[in-house]
């Protein structure tokens, strides 16, 4: 478990993450979710002991990092997997990490094995391709076969097998009893890994819930309906005083989950129905909708303006 109590990092003025109380759970998958500067990096950095908080604590299964006998056997994580010795071989460079935290070198080839880079294990690291660097430092993560596993973005970059294998690797792990605490940027992905969902914003806490509580109480829940007898729907949703919203291509909008009761209606007044489906948002809709207000980088909402761009065509 990872335990959070008013973890707070100041930069100069700047307030990077400001008064963080959260735990983190064995036995499921935790998303850690922000926009861009929202103080994610930091506080995982803080938690791992790279950075020093300016006020409050992080401990891991009740200690701080830097009380931990051989950190690696504690906790394995994939920060940024270009930070490593690029003229290494793989194996070598899982050799050092091993030696430096009293693990066998059977484990070096157990991992590789896992992150299937064993056929590439004498290749210098800095030679890998984006993904297989990815790989290699999840392996690193890996090695000390750890409670809590912690991965920033592990997923960025990658290509659509390997993205599917990191889902299931941290879902297997997490089936196994271990913490596991993941960022991303990629909602969709995120929608099919976690359970639970920590969300930031300008280093501060906007929600720590299920993944399913979190996309219900953020995002507009409604039933769509389409019907070639949509005059004399209307009539009968009005005359039970149900609001009613015209979309396009001749689809109906009622805000919550009537559904049934709109079934019922159409029934009883022999209606014909070509759908009625009951509607939920995205995650990333839910997660914009939390989020808008502590987004610290704004593209223009409409796009560029419009002679943006048209210098070129001038001859300019
Ligand atoms: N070493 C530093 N010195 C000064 N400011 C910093 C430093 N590291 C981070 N910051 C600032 O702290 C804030 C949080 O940064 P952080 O990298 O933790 O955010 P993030 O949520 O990981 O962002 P992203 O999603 O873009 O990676 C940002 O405004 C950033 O500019």
């Amino acid at each position: 478990m990872i335990e959070l109590d008013g973890l707070t990092k100041r930069y100069g003025e700047k307030l990077a993450v400001d008064d963080l109380t959260f735990s983190v759970e064995p036995g499921i998958v935790t998303g850690f979710l922000g926009p861009n500067g929202a103080g994610k990096s930091t506080t995982m950095r803080m938690m791992l002991g790279l950075d020093r908080p300016t006020a409050g604590d992080v401990l891991i299964d009740g200690r701080h990092y830097d009380r931990l006998k051989n950190p690696l056997k504690y906790i394995g994580a994939l920060l940024d997997a270009k930070a490593m010795h690029g003229g290494r071989s793989a194996f070598n460079h899982l050799l050092c990490l091993a030696q430096s935290n009293g693990i066998p070198k059977a484990r070096v080839h157990e991992v590789l094995d896992m992150v299937g880079l064993t056929a590439v294990a004498k290749k210098k690291a800095k030679g890998f391709s984006f993904g297989m660097g990815q790989r290699l430092g999840i392996a690193g993560a890996l090695l000390g076969d750890p409670r809590i596993l912690m991965f920033d973005e592990p997923v960025n970059g990658l290509d659509p097998e390997g993205i599917h294998w990191i889902r299931n690797l941290m879902k297997s792990l997490a089936s196994q009893g271990r913490t596991v605490f993941v960022s991303s940027h990629l909602m969709s992905e995120m929608a099919l890994t976690a359970d639970h969902l920590v969300v930031i914003g300008q280093g501060r806490l906007l929600a720590d819930t299920s993944m399913a509580d979190f996309i219900q109480q953020n995002s507009r829940s409604y039933v769509r309906i389409r019907s070639p007898q949509r005059e004399r729907l209307l009539d009968v949703l009005h005359g039970a005083g149900i609001t009613v919203v015209e979309t396009g291509g001749g689809t109906l909008e009622v805000d919550g989950g009537k559904s049934e009761l709109i079934g019922e209606l159409a029934a009883g007044h022999q209606i014909v129905l070509h759908e009625l489906s009951p509607q939920q948002a995205s995650l990333e809709e839910a997660f914009m909708r939390l989020t808008a207000e502590s987004v610290e980088y704004h593209a223009h909402p409409q796009g560029p303006p419009q002679d943006w761009g048209d210098a070129w065509k001038k001859g300019a």
